[in-house]
Parts: C-alpha cells; structure tokens; sequence
C-alpha cells in the first residue's frame, strides 16, 4: 500500500516541527526517524509491495474485566443455579499495609489541597486581650519614647553608616535546628516603665524584657496534661501551638507586663528566651516579615512605636526587617494518632470540598447535636473493646468520646465478633454519622476490610446509611476497591438497589467506575437489570453504563433483564442499541430467558422489537422449546411462530468470540451473505510481535522519558504531556475537540516509570485496550468487515492496529501483502538502514479487518507507551467523527496500496469522493 492520502501529508509536512521538538526532549533519538513522508521511502522496486499507509489517530478505557467465578442464566430458579465460588480475595499484610499507606497519603493530600490548616492546628482569632494590648503598647511606647528622643539622636547619630534599613533573611529552626548565640545579651537595655519585680531572670539577662525572667507562678491543673497555650504568626495568620507540656514544668511565662502569663512548650521556651516572642502582643514571630534589632530580638512592625525601638531592649535606631522561614526538616505528616492530641479542637468538616452532591441531602454536619467540648473527664480508667463497641450500637456519643479520648484502645483492631471488621465497620452498618465522623477523627482507617471483604464504605452502602456513605466519600475512603467477588461499593448498590448511593458513588467518581466488572463479568448495570431496579438502571445508563458489556457466560444486560422478566429495564436496553438477539456461551437469546423464566411482559417488548423466535440455542432449542407450555408467554411466543416473525433470520452466528477471549469484549462473527465460515486463518493477538532477531526495539525502563505527576496528570507540567506537545486526551480518554485529525502529533502516554496513578491518569488510553462493541461481518463486496455495534463519538479509541512487526526487506518477500501497515520509519534514501511494518497476516487482532475508505471514519495516531523508540510505533486508530450504530469502520490505506493494488481491483468504498474506483484510479496513475 502506498502513501498519498491528504491526511498524512498534511500530517507529514506539519510534524517536522514537532519532531525536532520531541527530538530534543527525547534527547537521544535520531533526526532520520522523526518526520517520515512516504514519498521519501526509498523506491528499490519498481513493483513495490503495498503497504497500508498511517493516517494517525485514537479512545476512552475502562477497567479490563477480572475473571472469576459467575452465575449461570442457564438455570431457571435461583435455587437451581449451583452456589457460585467466585475468588476468594485474601488479604496479605503487604496489602494492609499499602492501604494504610495510601490512607496516610490521601489524607496529606487532602490536607495540602484544601490548604485549611484548622484540622492540624489551631487557628485563632487575636483575642480582646491581645488587641488590648496592642493599642496599649503603642501608648506606652510613644509616651515613652518622648523622653528617650535625645538620646535616640545620640544613638541614631553613632549608627550612621547602618542607617539604611537592610532586608536580610533568617532562619527560625522550629525544633532544635538553629541554636542562636546569645550574643544579644549584651545590648539589652532595661526601660524606665518595666516592673523590675517579676520575677528571677531565667539565665540571669538583664533584659528589659520579660522574655528570660523566671516567675513564681504555676498552673494548677488537676489534668495529666497541659497544652502550650503559645501563638506563632505565620505569614500574617495567627495559629495555635497546642503540644504537650509536661504538668511537672507549668511555669507561667510572658515576655513582658503588657500580655498575660501564659504556659509555653519547651520550643516556645526557648524561642521566647532568644526573643522571638513580641513583648507588645506576645505572638511569636514564627514566619513572615518581622523587625528584628541590633541584639537579634524580633517583634512585629506593627507593634513598633513610632519612634524606632526595639520593645525587648528599648535599642533605637538599628532595626532592620528579616523575613523568617519556618525550617521544617520534611514535610509534617499529620498521623491519627498526632490529630488525637488536638482534643480541646473543635470537630469540623470544613476542610473538605462541599461540592454541591445531586442528591437531596441534608449538609454534613455530623456533630451538629453534639457538643464535644474539654470539660470531658477522661481519668485513668482503661477501656475494653466490647464497650466501644456496646457505645457504638447504642449511639452513646458521649461515653464514645470518653473512651476515645482516653486513648487506651486500638480503634484499628480487628473485632472477631464483627467478622474481623473494625469498630468502623460496625458504625458504618450502624449509620450514625456523628461516630463514624469521632472514629475517623480518632485515626480509624477507613479502608479496611473485614472477613468478608467489605470495607465500612461498603457496609454503609448495603445497609443504606447514605449518609455515611457521602461521609466516607468525601473523608477520601476509596470507592474503587473490590471486595466478595470483585464487587465494587457501586456493585452492591446496584445489587441492593440502592439508587442514593450509586449516585454519590458515580458522581464521586474521578474515572466513572460506572463499566466496572467483578469477578463474573458483571457491570453495575447487570445487578440491577438481574435485580430489576429500574430507576438504578436508567440512572446508571444515563450516567454511560454500557448495556453491551458481556460478561464471563457472554450475557449481555438485556439477558439479565429478561431473566428477572423487567420489561421497562428490557426497552430501556434496546433503546440504547442492545442487540435483541444477542447470544451468550449457550446460545440463548434474551427471549431464550424470557421464555424459560415465563416473564410474559418482557416477552411480548421482546418480541416486539425485533426478537428471532426460531434462532436455536447449542441444546438445538428454539425460545418455544424452553417455556412451559400452555401459559400466556407460550401463546405469545407461538402466535409469533405461526406468523413466521422470524426477524433477521438471514443472519447466521458464526461464532461468539473470534477474540477467543483476549478482548475484554468478545466480537462475534456474522454471516449473512454467502456460506464462509469465520476467518480463522490467523492467531488473534493484543500486542504487537516479532517473530525476527532482525527487528530489536529499544525498550529499556530506563531510557524512558517519565512524569512525575501525583495523581492525574492534567497539568501542563506532566512530561509525558509535553513529549506529545500537550496531553490530547480528555477525562472520558476521548482525543480533546482541538486535537486536529489533519496535522497528526505523535502521542506519548504515561508509561511503567511514570509517577501517576494508573487508573485515574489522564495520559493512558491505548494502552487500556478497546472498550467499544464491535461485529465482525461479511461485506457484500469487500470481504469482511468490522462494524460498531452502538453509537461512537468523535475522539473515541478504537482499537490499535496489531500484527507481526517486520522489516522491510521481509515485507517485500512475502506473498500477501493485504495486511501490511507501513511503520513510516524509512530513514534517508541513501543509508541502508532498514524500515518496519506490522504485518496482520499471521498474528493480528480485529483491525486486521477494518476496510478502506476514501471518506474513512478512523484515523491512524502514532503511539508510544513502554517504549520510546520511534522506529517502532503503535498505531491507534480514533473516530475522526461521530459513527453511527451498525456503521462499518474504515480508515484510509493511502495512495502506495492503491497504486500497487489498483491493476487487481479497485475501491468500493462507495463513497462521492473516491479516489480510487474504476472511474477515478485512471486519474491517478
Ligand atoms: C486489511 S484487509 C481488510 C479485510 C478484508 N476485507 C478481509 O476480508 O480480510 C484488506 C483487503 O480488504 C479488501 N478491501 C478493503 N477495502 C476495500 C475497498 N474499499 N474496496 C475493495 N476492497 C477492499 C481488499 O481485498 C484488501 O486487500
């Protein structure tokens, strides 16, 4: 096949730019492989072998369907069907361990974005006090600061030449980090206005403040714990010190007359011996810009008097503003166990995002009749387990405030009686927010299973606490795990019917879980079909569930549907293009169910749409054969042999899978043009293959250019999204609007040594494979085809084009040369270097199938992912518009087939602007 479709030209021509820029980002990669045009392929044969030439393009994914245990619909009651062992997921201490990790990392990654310190620390609001005092202190200051204006001349005079305030930086280690000198004893002055009576200096200073004085005052507490009672001012915001302060060393401090004494962790001792404590409103100078003078003491500008002089040591003159920087060795990470110390903090949900949920339920406030205040006794008493527990089921919300805040149970343990859940589980199931809110605040994780394998989400969910539901979603639970069969939280809402949840659950959901299979296949649409709820289902597909999904027996959920006789789910279904006579491993239809469940209602909607009643299951059973006779179902069904409804008897099921199950949706094979049987005349493959030592891809780990993105990757920081110019792909993994289908970039997504999250990664669509539902059927005049069988979108992924990669000079020695895809790689005519093709004679999936057309509507893109040696690109083939139900796939094969091709046969696209028909090739050549 030959070049020569506008769509690479333009692609050719326009891609010079962006190789050289990928070039230089990739760094290593040579110029020759970059901008390949077909027309540069060196000619060393005047009968050249065809190649299909790229028109690059690609789509959306989903999870790839587990496999596992099922159900059978070969069975009519429930009871018949033998009990399903589906795996039984066993839970290794790798694997609670790495739940608790990513726990800890959901909870700091909540924490920096919603940038609301007040879970961690106290924010606080300057009290009456401290204003007080600070309208106080610039009183005293300027009265005081009259008298001293002589002197401060003399001063100002001798510190000339440091007249000009400096801007200098200085770092405040917050532990030990920094250990100032004591230099600044020497300068301090002690102002007339100072009650030189408070108390012994601390290291015997002299200063005139208060900021190294012993007193002779102690708190009184009866609590085996006090809190530090210090404020830091951090970038202009007031927080909260908090840490303990061992009830042995209570000794009441303060910088200066003018603030209250006050009780001081060992830090903010020794930050307010080193003067970093304002005498005049006694807030720590913790980060941000302060004043510092000549001896080092550091106050706030604001609390300067007019008068220039330092409130510590009354120096004037010499000050100078420092910008501090906390000086933290890590990040902080905020355990449960460090939040529980915060127990005077009032329970709050503002940190997280209120976004506004669709369901109609009340805001989430789970501790609004509850005051949980420090008067609490907690003493010294030791708790058990089984009171929690007893606390728990009996909504005790005080006495499981006293138990929490005594600390001394594990609220992480495994409780036997409770399936080896933990004290979550059995609030979840229990419901009342206000616990399930005191728990989690008390460092319970919420991604734990028990015995059964549920999570307290999915216990909330089966027990209908939707409230708990929505707080556990927004707490960060993860809605994605699986539990008993590979059910998701959303499958057993569906299961149980539970329309609330399912909304939460969906719209909570970064990449829709909505096509999730479990173990047997079976999509959250399939429960509720099997179940009957209709409001889940038309919730479901309104939400993208798709209704073709097979699952392990082949089912579709249209064949649920009719096993649980649902006939408003059952026209839902066939309205959104489920195929009526779509037939599972057995052979049966959905009327094949129907008819043996005697679902009347749902027979007659069948029939109606279009069901076959002479199609024959692998028992040789029509639909007339599995009812019990002598019903209504039965009469319906037999008035409809009688009239001879057989509707598209011609079409003839060659075979269920030609995936053989390597394609998380089968593709059956369709015959209703001649006696072929289904081309099996190759091996179905899902990736590419070499079957030469002559074809060796650069595909070390290593080498691969990688992000470094936490979660997602939607920002334009991703690298991966630079490599391919931006990130094409929009969150369904469709090819965003302005991707243009006529100036092809070469896409990189995310690969094994990117730092993302491989699930909800924007950059990865290829390689989650097809997720569309297609057909292979007999053309009437091109052979075999691939058709959709619903709707597609424009962007959509398709497929990728997969095969045996070769060389050329192999290409050029085989005998058909029908399903050869030219790589584009050749490098300059002159340099014997070989080029590739993928070749889909022997190995090959279905795009092997796909025909040409001249108005095609896929498009070919060049894809890398676990390489990124661009001698070797995948080719992906995306929906360049929007394709109807049933329409045939096509994409262009370029002018160098045609003109190899055109002395054989010509095009019958059909289409006005072919190119390449009988009447239109002789142009052409
Ligand atoms: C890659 S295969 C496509 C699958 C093929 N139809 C089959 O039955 O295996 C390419 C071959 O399909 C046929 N074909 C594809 N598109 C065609 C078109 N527009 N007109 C005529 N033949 C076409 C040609 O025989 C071509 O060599």
């Amino acid at each position: 096949m030959n070049s020569g479709e506008s769509e690479s030209e333009s692609s050719n021509s326009g891609s010079e730019d962006k190789s050289t820029i990928i070039h230089k980002i990739l760094g290593e990669m040579k110029s020759e492989f970059n901008s390949p045009r077909a027309d540069d392929a060196p000619n060393t044969n005047d009968e050249e072998k065809p190649r299909i030439i790229l028109s690059f393009k690609k789509p959306a994914s989903d999870e790839s369907p587990p496999v596992g245990g099922r159900r059978s619909l070969r069975y009519k009651n429930p009871e018949e069907k033998p009990e399903l062992k589906r795996s039984a997921r066993r839970r290794s201490k790798d694997c609670s361990e790495s739940v608790l990790q990513s726990a800890i990392a959901r909870k700091e990654k909540s924490y920096n974005e919603s940038n609301k310190p007040q879970r961690l620390t106290r924010q606080l609001k300057p009290t009456q006090k401290i204003l007080e005092n600070l309208a106080l202190a610039k009183m005293e200051k300027s009265r005081f600061f009259e008298c001293e204006e002589s002197e401060r001349l003399v001063r100002k005079h001798k510190h000339k030449h440091n007249k000009c305030r400096r801007l200098k930086r200085a770092k405040l280690g917050q532990g030990d980090s920094e250990k100032e000198t004591d230099s600044d004893e020497g300068g301090c002055r002690r102002p007339r206005s100072e009650n030189v009576d408070e108390g012994e200096e601390l290291e015997g200073a002299k200063d005139t403040c208060l900021c190294r004085r012993r007193t002779k005052f102690f708190l009184a507490t009866n609590e085996e714990t006090a809190y530090c009672a210090a404020v830091d001012s951090i970038d202009d915001k007031l927080i909260g010190c908090g840490r303990t302060v061992a009830t042995k060393d209570l000794m009441l401090l303060r910088p200066s007359t003018r603030v209250p004494y006050t009780i001081f962790c060992d830090l903010h001792k020794s930050r307010l011996l080193r003067h970093n404590c304002c005498p005049t409103c006694g807030i720590f100078c913790t980060q941000g810009r302060f004043v510092q003078c000549e001896n080092k003491h550091q106050y706030h500008k604001d609390c300067q008097s007019e008068v220039d002089c330092c409130p510590h040591c009354g120096i004037s003159g010499i000050s100078y503003q420092v910008d501090i920087v906390m000086q933290l060795g890590k990040k902080p990470v905020f355990l449960p166990v460090q939040k529980a110390q915060y127990i005077t903090a009032r329970m709050t949900f503002s940190t997280l995002k209120t976004e506004e949920s669709k369901c109609m339920t009340p805001p989430l406030i789970p501790i609004g009749s509850f005051e949980f205040d420090n008067s609490f006794e907690y003493g010294d008493e030791v708790y058990e387990m089984n009171e929690l527990i007893v606390a728990v089921k009996n909504n005790a919300l005080e006495k499981i405030a006293t138990i929490l805040g005594s600390k001394t149970l594990d609220v992480n343990s495994k409780i036997p009686e409770c399936q080896d859940g933990t004290i979550l589980h059995i609030a979840a199931e229990k419901g009342n927010v206000s616990i399930v809110h005191m728990l989690v605040v008390a460092g319970t994780q919420t991604d734990v299973y028990d015995k059964d394998q549920n999570t307290p989400l999915m216990a909330a969910v089966m027990a209908a606490n939707n409230e708990t539901v929505r707080y556990l979603i927004k707490t960060g639970a993860d809605i994605h795990l699986k539990g008993t069969d590979g059910m998701t939280a959303l499958h057993l809402a569906a299961k149980c019917g539970n329309l609330h949840a399912c909304q939460l659950l969906v719209d909570n959901s970064p990449r829709k879980a909505v096509n999730c299979q479990d173990d047997g296949g079976w999509t959250p649409l399939v429960w509720a079909c099997e179940h009957g709820y209709g409001d889940v289902a038309t919730f479901l597909i309104n939400k993208g569930a798709d209704p073709s999904v097979r699952d392990v027996e082949h089912n579709v959920a249209l064949h649920w549907a009719a096993f649980s006789g649902s006939c408003h789910i059952a026209g839902l279904l066939l309205d959104k293009g489920c195929d009526v006579n779509a037939v599972n491993a057995h052979g049966d239809t959905p009327l094949h169910i129907g008819a043996r469940q005697d679902m009347y209602d749902c027979n007659v909607v069948l029939l109606a749409r279009g069901a076959d009643v002479t199609l024959l299951n692998k028992n040789n059973e029509s639909p007339l054969d599995c009812v019990p006779a002598g019903g209504d179902t039965y009469s319906v069904i037999a008035l409809n042999v009688t009239l001879g409804g057989a509707y598209n008897s011609q079409n003839v099921v060659l075979c269920n899978d030609i995936t053989k199950g390597r394609e998380s949706n089968p593709i059956q094979c369709y015959n209703s043009v001649d006696n072929a049987t289904n081309p099996n005349d190759f091996k179905y493959v899902t990736k590419n293959c070499i079957t030469s030592d002559d074809v060796k891809i650069e595909a070390k780990i290593t080498d691969l250019q990688c992000c470094q993105c936490e979660e997602r990757c939607v920002t334009d920081d991703c690298q991966c999204g630079k490599l391919s110019l931006r990130c094409w792909y929009d969150e369904e993994g469709k090819l965003i609007p302005e991707f243009n289908f006529g100036d092809i970039p070469m896409i990189f997504e995310c690969n094994d040594r990117c730092q993302c999250n491989a699930i909800t990664c924007n950059n990865r669509v290829v390689q989650k494979g097809p997720n569309q539902r297609f057909e292979l059927f007999k053309t009437l005049d091109k052979g075999w085809g691939i058709r959709t069988l619903r709707p597609i979108s424009r962007g959509s992924f398709i497929c990728e084009y997969i095969g045996e990669i070769i060389t050329d000079s192999e290409a050029d020695k085989r005998e058909d040369d029908s399903f050869l895809f030219d790589l584009e790689n050749r490098v300059c005519k002159n340099e014997d270097v070989d080029s590739y093709c993928i070749d889909a004679k022997f190995y090959g999936n279905f795009a092997r199938f796909i025909n040409h057309s001249c108005n095609p509507n896929l498009t070919s893109v060049k894809v890398f992912i676990d390489h990124q040696d661009l001698r070797f690109p995948r080719i992906a083939f995306f929906a360049n518009r929007d394709i109807s139900n049933e329409e045939e796939l096509s994409f262009d094969y370029g002018e160098k087939f045609w003109l190899a091709k055109y002395k054989l046969f010509s095009c019958l696209c059909g289409s006005l602007e072919c190119k390449y028909s009988e009447d239109t090739i002789g142009m052409r050549t």
